[in-house]
């Protein structure tokens, strides 16, 4: 019960039965299960020894999402999707252990010298039965200087087979970026989207800040976001996962990443300012 310490992880446990495994490498929430069922994807060819970023679970994007821009030149040097999910984390405190729920709060390193801003990371991860929540803090800890980032929770939620699931929420004229096509700017159609070609799209401040996953065998996710306001839905098909070197054969049919961020720009912190980026992921 509770949670435990390992050199690598931790892991926490709630009395009905629910599980998760955080990697201090990345702060990658590698496992969670819930209702006897495992309800993260990692591939089986990632590496775990933090020699790469973990092909799976939820690595966290921060300060940047994606390729990095072109200035300034401390985000420029970067690389894609921003060093947080290549660090080593610590685990800071637990916040709640609790025979319902456990939540526990891991902090981030400095960053590296290339990019001297004062800010702080952390990020919380709360287990109950169903759900799953898991919070990035972000301070400016500068007194004179603002500070600027995007950050995105990465995660891989299991399904048996991807052309079966029914993604529903995105509502009707929402903006997203299509990375598929170029990065144009296109509207949602407001309808269910299915997976039948490779999808790699950045819907814009999503209205309604939940998305659900019907994985089309009765079961599937609930996503809600908050402080977070886009949402990037990815999953490659054969046609671009067969050439990721550490995806395992086939593992696209198994998960469809729903990526919760604030991504379309950078969010921008006063000296002394918070933001707080909320993803809570029911199992259904
Ligand atoms: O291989 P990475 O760096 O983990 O990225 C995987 C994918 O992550 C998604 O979030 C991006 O939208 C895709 O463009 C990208 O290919």
């Amino acid at each position: 019960m509770g949670v435990t310490e390992t050199a690598k992880s931790v892991i926490i446990n709630t009395a009905s039965g629910s599980s998760a495994e955080i990697y201090l490498f990345g702060a990658t929430v590698t496992s969670w299960k819930a209702g006897g069922k495992e309800r993260l994807f990692v591939s089986s060819k990632s590496a775990l020894d933090g020699s790469k970023p973990i092909r799976g679970g939820i690595p966290v994007c921060f300060p940047i999402f994606g390729p990095p821009p072109s200035s300034p030149a401390e985000y420029a040097s970067l690389s894609q999707h921003g060093f947080a999910r290549n660090q080593t984390w610590k685990l800071d405190k637990i916040v709640m252990d609790r025979p319902e729920g456990v939540s526990i709060r891991f902090l981030a390193p400095s960053p590296p010298s290339s990019f001297q801003h004062a800010y702080k990371l952390a990020y919380v991860v709360t287990l109950t039965e169903h759900q799953l929540s898991t919070d990035v803090h972000i301070v400016n800890e500068s007194e004179e200087q603002e500070f600027k980032f995007q950050a995105l929770l990465h995660s891989y939620l299991a399904i048996p087979d991807s052309s079966k699931i029914k993604i529903t929420g995105i509502d009707k004229q929402t903006n997203y970026k299509d990375k598929i096509l170029d990065g144009q700017i296109l509207q949602s159609d407001g309808g269910e989207l299915v997976i039948d070609k490779p999808i790699d799209r950045v819907y814009q401040k999503v209205p309604s800040q939940e998305i659900h996953v019907d994985d089309g065998a009765g079961s599937g996710f609930k996503v809600r976001f908050r402080g977070f306001e886009d949402c990037t839905i990815w999953n490659p098909t054969e046609e671009v996962g067969k050439n990721i070197a550490d995806m395992e054969d086939k593992g696209w049919e198994r998960y469809v990443c729903i990526e919760p961020g604030y991504v379309r720009e950078f969010k921008t912190l006063a000296p002394g300012e918070e933001f707080i980026g909320q993803q809570i992921i029911t199992a259904l």
